[in-house]
């Protein structure tokens, strides 16, 4: 499958268990594609869907009805309608995720929170360390942190750890949530370059920026959520 996302007549709702059973549809038909090495954007305004449609594509939200096939071991597999375990699998080998905040372990360093998801992997841990410390560099994490668990981190340093542990991967899918959200200029232009990195590596990549110079960086196509909200369609 030369292109390893495709997002297929998806709709979601959310149902207010605590609202009577209020149902709030949030997104219908969306049908959309990410060719490999390439970066598309979502857009559209505030509350319009986007985070919605990413933490569906990982799994996080469970969809209506609709099709997320995702290039995985060769094969294609259905996450709207594959088992847990496999969405897991998925993660691990084919879809990594960068979100806005880091979720911290306690007493696990830096250093190791980004070595984990190549020693899940079965990579040695001197090599997943090694290329660890390759990435915190580049992101310009002061070396006396990395021994450090991020937790007291700041927003922006908290951040790159993040980014690291999401880059460190070879997965073949990306989704990034704001990860420049918290960054200075030069961290942010740090991260425009590995986007263009993993373009080169022919990695397909869906995210939300709301910096529009970051945006115009990396954007091949920008995908404007508005056409797939009920609202909109509404008014
Ligand atoms: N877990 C949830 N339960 C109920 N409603 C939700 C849930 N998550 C999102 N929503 C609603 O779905 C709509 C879309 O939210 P979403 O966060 O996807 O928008 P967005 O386009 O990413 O917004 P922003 O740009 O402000 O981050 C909003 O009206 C929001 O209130």
């Amino acid at each position: 499958m030369p292109t390893p996302l495709i997002v297929s007549d998806v709709c979601k709702s959310f149902t207010m268990h605590l609202r009577d059973g209020l149902v709030l549809p949030v997104v219908r038909n969306v049908n959309f594609s990410v060719a490999s090495g390439t970066c598309s954007v979502l857009g559209g305004p505030s509350g319009v869907g986007k985070s919605s449609i990413l933490k569906m594509l990982y799994g996080n939200y469970v969809v209506d009805s609709g099709q997320i096939l995702v290039k995985h071991h060769g094969t294609i597999v259905d996450l709207a309608k594959t088992e847990p375990r496999t969405i897991l699998e998925i993660r691990r080998d084919s879809m990594g995720y960068v979100s806005q905040f880091l979720r911290t372990v306690p007493r696990v360093s830096a250093l190791d929170v980004v070595a984990e998801p190549l020693t899940m992997r079965g990579v040695v841990q001197e090599e997943a360390r090694n290329r660890a410390s390759d990435l915190l560099a580049r992101l310009n994490l002061p070396k006396d942190l990395w021994q450090l668990p991020p937790a007291t981190f700041s927003g922006g340093e908290q951040q790159r750890v993040n980014i690291a542990r999401g880059f460190i991967t070879d997965h073949s899918i990306l989704l990034l949530d704001e990860p420049t959200a918290s960054l200075d200029a030069q961290n942010r232009a740090v991260v425009v370059e590995l986007i263009r990195q993993k373009k080169a590596e022919g990695v397909a990549m869906l995210g939300i920026f709301h910096d529009e110079e970051v945006r115009a960086l990396v954007a091949d196509t920008i995908l404007d959520v508005s056409q797939f909200s009920p609202r909109t369609m509404a008014a």
